[in-house]
């Protein structure tokens, strides 16, 4: 990753009346990262993107574009043009052709024939609606929909995309075509801001990722970082036999940290750190002391179940 910092915030704060939205918040986003903003509804992921985006103001605090501070109540023209902004209620003009809806903000953008033509055959193709120039707008499928609106935001070439649960109302194959997509705009260099509750669309995009609840950043970290500090790994054990024997043999293990007994099904689960030949040389231990063990199950937790367990999200949806 560059070391140049493509989005800078500084004390970024957002009122709305006596609510805050968006509460001091310091954030540096490297440039060409995948940043993925995680929270429940209302964490205040969407007035953080739209601050970033010029659509609101922030009530205190900084940003900064590339370096380039967004001033207070001015056009900052030349820094819009390097964002690229896919809010999630985006208007469509239905009764348009993908090109006329395409074309109509090409020429917002003030991009002449006949670089303007060229950049829209460009972008259809990326976008694989090439084939869909001539239909309707109120055509499209939803998943074509949410790629005519990508098309839209990065139809003037920015640097900087900001897209608001892009992936949210999709269908798993046009999620898949989506993220696809994604990635092909960050090889080419673009930095990009995603936010989302489906943590597992997320996990295969971003390089780093967020968390926001109340209004503050509560964590940022690479997504690996964030597995690493926030994932244990869980042994289920079943036996056939007895279970203080097992109990026994958990409590010299060096890598169990604790267990408790489901009382549904009398499965020990076992938090625990070590790796796949410290759990081999457990069930081999088990087993040598005649336990009769019928399951013996690692398990990996997910994003969603970190997040939801471990910081205590309640109310993603
Ligand atoms: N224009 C507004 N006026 C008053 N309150 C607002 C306004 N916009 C947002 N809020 C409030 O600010 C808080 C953050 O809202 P925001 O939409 O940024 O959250 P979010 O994380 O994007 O949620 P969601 O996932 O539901 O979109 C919420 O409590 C919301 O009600």
């Amino acid at each position: 990753m560059s070391a140049e910092i493509a989005v800078r915030t500084q004390g970024l704060t957002k009122r709305f009346g006596r609510h805050v939205a968006v509460n001091d918040l310091d954030l540096e986003i490297g440039s060409g990262e995948v940043f993925g903003l995680i929270g429940p509804n209302g964490a205040g992921k969407t007035t953080l993107i739209r601050m970033l985006a010029t659509a609101e103001q922030p009530t205190l605090g900084h940003i900064y574009i590339r370096g380039q501070l967004l001033e207070r109540n001015q056009t900052n023209a030349h820094l819009k043009r390097l964002i690229g902004y896919l809010p999630d209620d985006f208007p469509l003009y239905e009764d348009l052709t993908v090109w006329e809806y395409l074309n109509y903000f090409a020429r917002l953008y003030e991009l002449r024939q006949p670089r303007r033509r060229q950049r829209l055959f460009d972008v259809l193709e990326l976008v694989q609606l090439t084939h869909k120039r001539r239909s309707s707008v109120a055509s499209l499928s939803r998943g074509m929909k949410q790629r005519l609106g990508l098309a839209r935001t990065i139809i003037h070439e920015p640097v900087l995309l900001l897209l608001d649960e892009p992936v949210s109302g999709l269908d798993p194959l046009a999620r898949v075509q989506f993220r696809e997509l994604i990635n092909v705009l960050r090889e080419a260099g673009m930095t990009i801001v995603i936010s989302s509750h489906i943590l597992s669309d997320l996990a295969e995009l971003c390089t780093s990722v967020g968390i926001m609840e109340l209004g503050y950043l509560v964590e940022k970290t690479s997504l690996q970082q964030l597995y690493q500090a926030l994932s244990q790994q869980q042994i289920q054990i079943a036996t056939l036999g007895d279970l203080p024997p097992v109990e026994q043999l958990l409590g010299q293990c060096p890598h169990i940290e604790s267990w408790r007994v489901d009382p549904a099904t009398q499965q020990i689960k076992a938090q625990f750190q070590g790796n796949q030949a410290d759990a081999a040389a457990l069930l081999r231990s088990l087993l040598a002391a005649d336990i009769p063990i019928y399951n013996f199950q690692c398990i990996q937790e997910d994003l969603e179940t970190i997040f939801l367990d471990k910081l205590d999200h309640k109310q993603v949806s």
